[in-house]
């Protein structure tokens, strides 16, 4: 009999759930991390304490309330790293205790230690003082996330030159700060940093940034963030960093140097898959590390599973924790749809982004009709009252049938707005739906019933000519 019914390496969100998932089952399941490292990146480096760390900067910076109380408005003149790293700690702290009981009552064990393979249902778990332990398991699941992926070339001190988790504990706010790699993680942090004041310069081997998301919230974001002094260099490529003794000096395939206290690469992720031994279990990953899985997330090795950022795109927590439920519940023989075609997106720069469907530019190649209904936050009472003149919520409808095609966000509460369109279209309902539901006043969630009728106005105007 194998010590585990499940055997999960990795207690990141991916990990977490599959391992809940499993034990709710009746199943006798462990989890396998570093003692330090509870809970994941998702915990420790990724997204709690970075979304913590932007509470903090908007709070203590009064960046939010600016159009209220004008422009020189700060809860705090000289903000510190101690100011902002003591709520992070708190949160991080608070958030391992809620694992390790989640763990704890659902009769996990958790296995201090690093796993790797020796065969394909066994693991050795090392220990802090070198100390192997065998475990035997019925099933496995690879949870093991990834790392910030580091260029040979750079020479990274953790201090002047950083990536995302040594930014975590920078010893001083930098009075200038160049972000290499324009991906979701370069401009939250670009963001925040800008916010504190601190001079920023974005550095991004492509054409523009953010891509997927609509052109105009996107155009929009960078105009704000150029009212923050942030300078935008896209289409260029990063060639050397040389730390000199005065600060950092980046220097771009270009020819052009740019001056700064600091560095910051956030230039993509590597799968941590170098330590597992995978070979010993017949496996193996690409050259980003990443693991390939088929839709019940197996492996090619049917009784060994992976879940989360190391199986690659979309690479998020919300998404790790679905793969991790839906992997162990195909384990245990239990039914489980398949992944819902819609998922959100959140991207928690200042001001926030949030979108769910499909973009104008995609349905426009795509071949599909669509018209567009606008919400200004400015002309809501909410939007007013909590200073927000800038936000934005749009529609994209099909006039054929009245279906939400995509719904984009801009401005305060737009992560959780979005779940209003989210429901709506997962459930398939039209537009006519949020024109008659009468919303709480006043509220931001109100903006979709003002969008609403936007829309359905130009849709009725259309008819009309038709007629
Ligand atoms: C700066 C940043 C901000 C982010 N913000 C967001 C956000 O706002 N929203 C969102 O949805 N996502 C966000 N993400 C992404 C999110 O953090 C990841 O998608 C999520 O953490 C992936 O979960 P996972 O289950 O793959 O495991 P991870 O959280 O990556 O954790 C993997 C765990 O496996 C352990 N491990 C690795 N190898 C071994 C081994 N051999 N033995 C034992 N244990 C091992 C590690 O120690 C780690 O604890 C962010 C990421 C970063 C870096
Ligand atoms: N809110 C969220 O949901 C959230 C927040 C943060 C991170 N994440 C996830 O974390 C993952 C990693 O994010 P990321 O931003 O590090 O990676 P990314 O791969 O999305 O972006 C990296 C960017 O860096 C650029 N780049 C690479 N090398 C460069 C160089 N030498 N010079 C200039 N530019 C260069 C690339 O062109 C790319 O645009 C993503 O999957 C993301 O979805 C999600």
């Amino acid at each position: 009999m194998p010590d585990f019914d499940m055997l999960v390496i990795g207690s990141g969100p991916g990990g977490q759930k599959a391992a809940i998932a499993a034990a709710k089952l009746g199943r006798r399941v462990a989890v396998i991390d570093r003692p330090d490292m509870v809970g994941g990146v998702s915990i420790h480096t990724g997204t709690v304490p970075s979304k913590t760390l932007r509470e903090a900067v908007l709070y203590l910076t009064g960046l939010a309330q600016r159009d209220l109380y004008g422009q020189s408005y700060r809860l705090k003149e000289e903000i510190t790293v101690a100011d902002l790293t003591a709520r992070t700690r708190h949160v991080v702290g608070l958030e391992v205790d809620v694992v390790r009981s989640q763990l704890a009552r659902n009769q996990i064990t958790l296995l201090a230690g690093t796993g790797r393979f020796m065969d394909d249902h066994t693991v050795a778990v090392r220990d802090a003082s070198g100390q192997d332990r065998l475990l035997t398991a019925d099933h496995i699941v690879i949870a093991t996330g990834t790392r910030p992926a580091r260029p040979a070339s750079v020479e990274f001190d953790d201090r002047t030159v950083m990536d995302s988790d040594s930014v975590l504990s920078m010893e001083k706010v930098p009075r200038s700060m160049v972000i290499v790699g324009a991906g979701v993680i370069g401009m939250e942090y670009a963001s925040m940093f800008a916010a504190l004041g601190s001079k920023i310069t974005v550095v991004e081997q492509r054409a523009g940034m953010l891509d997927f998301c609509d052109v105009e919230v996107v155009e929009a974001l960078k105009y704000r963030l150029r009212d923050l002094a942030v300078t935008f260099r896209f289409g260029e490529t990063v060639a050397a960093v040389e730390r000199h003794e005065q600060g950092t000096l980046t220097v771009l395939e270009s020819g052009k140097k740019i001056a700064a206290d600091a560095v910051m690469y956030s230039a993509g992720r590597q799968g941590l898959t170098d330590e597992l031994d995978l070979g010993k279990a017949g496996l193996s990953a690409d050259g980003r590390g990443r693991i390939t899985v088929d839709e019940h997330y197996r492996t090619e090795v049917p009784h060994i599973y992976a879940v989360g950022d190391v199986i690659g795109f979309p690479a998020l927590a919300a998404t790790s924790m679905e793969q991790g439920r839906a992997a162990a519940y195909h384990a245990c023989d239990e039914p489980v749809n398949p992944m819902h075609h819609l998922q959100p997106i959140g991207i928690y720069t200042i001001p926030e982004i949030s979108f769910i469907g499909r973009t104008e530019d995609q349905l426009t190649k795509d071949r599909v009709p669509f018209e567009v209904g606008v919400s200004r936050y400015r002309e809501l009472a909410r939007g007013q009252i909590v200073g927000d003149a800038h936000g934005v919520l749009k529609l994209l409808v099909s006039p054929e049938d009245r279906r939400l095609l995509g719904v984009h966000c801009f401005g305060s509460g737009a992560t959780e707005l979005i779940h209003i369109g989210q429901a709506v279209m997962g459930c398939g309902g039209t537009v006519d739906y949020l024109v008659d539901a009468v919303f709480n006043y006043p509220t931001l969630a109100e903006s979709y019933k003002v969008a609403a009728l936007d829309v359905t106005n130009k849709i009725r105007e259309i008819d009309r000519m038709k007629r």
